[in-house]
């Protein structure tokens, strides 16, 4: 694993834009795996920038989300499909028929996973795939335990991974009790892969997926045997890495 070592949040998110930008400039039709939560907003900010500036464009780009929460609508301002046109989407040239999320409000939501996963494959997969971490190793909403094997499935959100994103809703009890996430094997065949950790929470965290063993008991561990993972991460996670 490459690991890339930031000041803090602002250089973190420049660096990872910079990344990004590169493969889109490289290949004008990349497939870009993209992340939620509060860690890639910077990045997000840095690219909108970056277009605004004349620097990339995303025309001819595709994109696939990890993940969404079950049973809201695309509405819904705690959606991750909200949050992604919010912040990124309705501010880049980004074609609306090439952004892909998975919907939490399907029918039926075992047809929805495997239209999901069939979509990643039809597209060739996915060429660099953005990631955070889960205080309890999560990637995308990859829980404790889950199988390596599972592609895009519904999961049961962990009780602490509840907790942690009430921030971003009025009560605990609005925290949707499911998701729809990429599996550890999707996350897998990504051709590249950039996570992005930062914030002193989240050092023991990075600290376990770096040099801990690779167990499903800590999703992110199972990195360490992906060919091409690149780790930015702030001072203030990196304070617990033993070297
Ligand atoms: O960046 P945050 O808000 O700490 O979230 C960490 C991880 O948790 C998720 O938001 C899912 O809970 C992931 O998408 C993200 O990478």
């Amino acid at each position: 694993m490459n690991i890339i070592r930031a000041e803090n949040y602002s250089e973190m998110s420049q660096l990872a834009a910079k990344k990004l930008i590169e493969q889109v400039n490289e290949k004008s039709n990349s497939v870009l795996g993209l992340a939620t939560g509060s860690t890639p907003e910077g990045l997000y900010e840095e690219i909108i920038k970056e277009h605004k500036a004349g620097n990339v464009s995303f025309k001819d780009v595709t994109s696939f989300n990890l993940d969404e929460y079950v049973g809201l609508n695309k509405e819904n301002d705690q959606s991750y499909y909200y949050y992604m046109h919010h912040l990124l989407f309705n501010h880049i040239d980004i074609d609306s028929g090439q952004v892909n999320l998975p919907n939490g409000d399907a029918n039926d939501l075992q047809e929805e996973c495997n239209s999901y996963e069939k979509a990643i494959k039809q597209a060739d997969g996915i060429d660099i795939q953005i990631l955070g971490i889960g205080l309890n190793g999560h990637i995308g909403f990859n829980e404790p335990g889950t199988p390596f094997s599972m592609q895009t499935h519904v999961i049961d959100l962990d009780e602490s991974t509840r907790q942690a994103n009430a921030r971003f809703f009025d009560s605990i009890d609005d925290v949707p009790t499911q998701a729809i996430t990429m599996g550890i094997d999707t996350i897998m065949q990504s051709k590249q892969i950039i996570l992005l950790v930062s914030g002193s929470q989240k050092a023991e965290a990075l600290d376990k997926l770096v040099n801990g063993p690779v167990t499903e008991d800590f999703p992110a561990s199972i990195l360490q045997k992906h060919a091409n993972v690149t780790i930015i991460a702030d001072q203030d996670a990196l304070s617990e890495l033993s070297e």
